[in-house]
């Protein structure tokens, strides 16, 4: 039996005249890795800040560990939130910040922090103001795992982490995930990366959910077909596409849902090549847009 650990119903959330979070309704599950995906201000920041207390609603109902999470003091104790611009005080060094950190989280393992400083290399008696933009990033990182809070929401925690880094903390994560399962919330447009960790699926368009979905099921559920393009045209007719790209004679279109076996085959007798969609692709295809673009230039910087 699963245990909910947060429910929005018709959640709201305005600014002025613009509506960033447009009546949504999900939940979160304990012991889960959520991928909150979507476009540059889809509203995934939004949302993280309405489950963390730090926005109020202007419509719907949120509960997070039974309450509404602003204002419950009880509540925001069992949350950690890192943002992509973690803000720390200025004379602080990131020692200052691993001593303060049991203050805030019932569940801080000292050990364990101190295993990532080693890990992420983080100069530990160094101000904050000096830092590198990475091992600022690395900071926000290792309270977040560290922490061990019952749910933690990492919000594009990478900006300047090199891809060793990044794949220390995909390593970390998953190792103590499993010795101290929570739920976790990324936001990232790294998807590829981490396609692997997510075991849930929630994207976000213009303030609405577009897919909320167990990850092993996104996974498998569309369809590359590629050749002559009469020919694919032909077999995808009557067929939901989600993706079309052609080049002279040739197309390659995505299909949502899978071919069963004669399908298979009569795709290869036909001379069409079948390919797996990553689900970087997949997302790309729901949201009309190049996200792999973005995680290019954010994994270059
Ligand atoms: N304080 C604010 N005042 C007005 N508009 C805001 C405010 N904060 C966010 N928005 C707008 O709300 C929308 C959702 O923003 P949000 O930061 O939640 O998006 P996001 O999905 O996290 O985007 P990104 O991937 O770029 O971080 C955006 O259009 C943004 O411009």
């Amino acid at each position: 039996m699963t245990t909910t650990v947060a429910r929005a119903t018709g959640l709201t959330k305005r600014y002025g005249s613009f509506t960033a979070v447009d009546a949504v309704d999900f939940s979160l599950e304990e012991h889960r890795i959520y991928g909150l995906l979507g476009r540059n201000g889809a509203g995934k920041t939004t949302i993280m800040q309405l489950l963390t207390g730090q926005l109020f609603p202007n419509g719907g109902e949120l509960e997070v560990f039974g309450r509404p999470p602003a204002e419950h003091a009880d509540v925001l104790r069992r949350l950690c939130f890192i943002a992509e611009s973690q803000r720390y005080p200025e004379d602080f060094t990131p020692a200052h910040v691993f001593t303060a950190a049991p203050w805030f989280f019932e569940n801080w393992d000292a050990g364990f922090a101190e295993r990532l400083v080693a890990d992420f290399r983080l100069p530990l008696k160094r101000r904050i103001k000096k830092l590198s933009r990475g091992q600022l990033s690395a900071v926000g990182v290792i309270v977040g795992l560290a922490s061990r809070a019952q749910l933690t929401f990492f919000d594009e925690p990478y900006l300047g982490l090199d891809a060793v880094v990044r794949h220390i903390f995909y390593d970390r994560l998953l190792e103590d995930y499993a010795e101290h399962p929570r739920t976790i919330v990324l936001s990232t447009h790294l998807i590829d990366e981490v396609a692997n960790l997510l075991e849930h699926i929630i994207l976000i368009d213009q303030g609405r959910i577009l897919l909320d979905r167990d990850a092993e099921e996104v996974r498998g559920s569309a369809t590359t077909i590629a050749g002559a393009r009469s020919v694919v045209e032909q077999f995808v007719a009557d067929r939901p596409v989600i993706g079309r790209e052609a080049l002279g004679g040739l197309s390659s279109v995505t299909i949502d849902g899978r071919l069963d076996q004669p399908e298979r085959v009569r795709a290869a007798e036909l001379g069409l090549e079948l390919a797996p969609v990553s689900l970087q692709q997949l997302i790309v295809h729901l949201t009309g847009t190049d996200l792999a673009g973005t995680a290019e230039q954010e994994a270059a910087a």
